[in-house]
């Protein structure tokens, strides 16, 4: 199987303080990749030094086979436009209608007409679910629900093969954050690509994973498929279910 990502005793200091520590994991092509673990454990910097925004202190981080931390800054520049970001909260900018958002990349860096962005953004916000309705609305005017997937339908604009969602569900209720698992599954299915999602949400996180990594202080705890976490003998995977899930069966079954 083709590596999309793979990491390799990445370390991250931030003003003296080890933020990440000895993390080596790979994920695969089509795989969805997700990453838990307690609030500051390291979630969201590790998804950071995938995209090149912090440099590591040591290590080696390659996406699709390139080292991103030798790229130049146009070579970087051309490997972020396959990978898409969804980030926590989505980020929608608010004086932008809906279309705006999605299509900001042609907007800013391409002469496409604006016609044609409109018809780019409705194409892939049917992929995500919303429809014509809202191409105009501004982001103030969207429930919970839709501004998530106009953030996915912003990230995945230019066709991404890498897709990183930052706390998906964070702030949904459960049924809206199921229907944003289900997206982030057909999405995978619909498009080929590669997803590493960054989540809080344990029920989602078993939901919707081929393999799960378990973050604790920064370390690696484990890596595994749903089952092989569900079924860990170590003892910290196991608290953590327990306080994230509650009784597994139940939830899981729930789904
Ligand atoms: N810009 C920054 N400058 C200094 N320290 C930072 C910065 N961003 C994050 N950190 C620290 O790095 C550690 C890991 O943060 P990170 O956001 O990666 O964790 P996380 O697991 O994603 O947390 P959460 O689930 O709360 O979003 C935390 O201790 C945090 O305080």
């Amino acid at each position: 199987m083709n590596k999309a990502v793979q990491v390799e005793n990445l370390y991250l200091s931030i003003n003296g303080r080890q933020i990440l520590k000895d993390i080596s994991f790979e994920v695969f092509e089509g795989e969805v990749f997700t990453i838990v673990g307690g609030s500051g454990s390291g979630k969201t910097s590790i998804t950071k030094c995938i995209v090149g925004l912090w440099k590591p202190t040591s290590g080696k981080v390659a996406v699709f086979g390139k080292d991103i931390n030798t790229l130049s800054i146009i070579e970087l520049d051309k490997l972020r436009k396959n990978i898409g970001y969804v980030f926590q909260g989505a980020a929608l900018f608010d004086s932008l209608r809906v279309w705006e958002n999605v299509g900001f990349y042609y907007l800013e860096r391409t002469d496409i007409s604006k016609d044609e962005i409109k018809k780019l953004a409705l194409e892939k916000l049917k992929l995500v679910g919303l429809d014509e309705d809202v191409l105009e609305l501004y982001p103030s005017e969207l429930s919970g629900g839709m501004r998530k997937r106009v953030g996915i339908a912003r990230a995945i604009a230019t066709n991404p093969k890498l897709i990183i969602y930052d706390e998906p569900t964070s702030g949904l209720d459960p049924i809206t954050s199921r229907t944003i698992d289900n997206l982030i599954v057909s999405l995978r299915e619909k498009t080929g690509s590669t997803s590493i999602v960054v989540s809080h949400d344990l029920v989602s996180a078993f939901g919707i994973s081929d393999r799960l990594m378990v973050l604790k202080d920064g370390q690696v705890v484990q890596i595994g498929t749903p089952q092989e976490i569900l079924s860990s003998d170590i003892s910290f995977v196991r608290e953590f279910i327990k306080n994230g899930l509650g009784d597994i069966k139940t939830r899981i079954e729930a789904f």
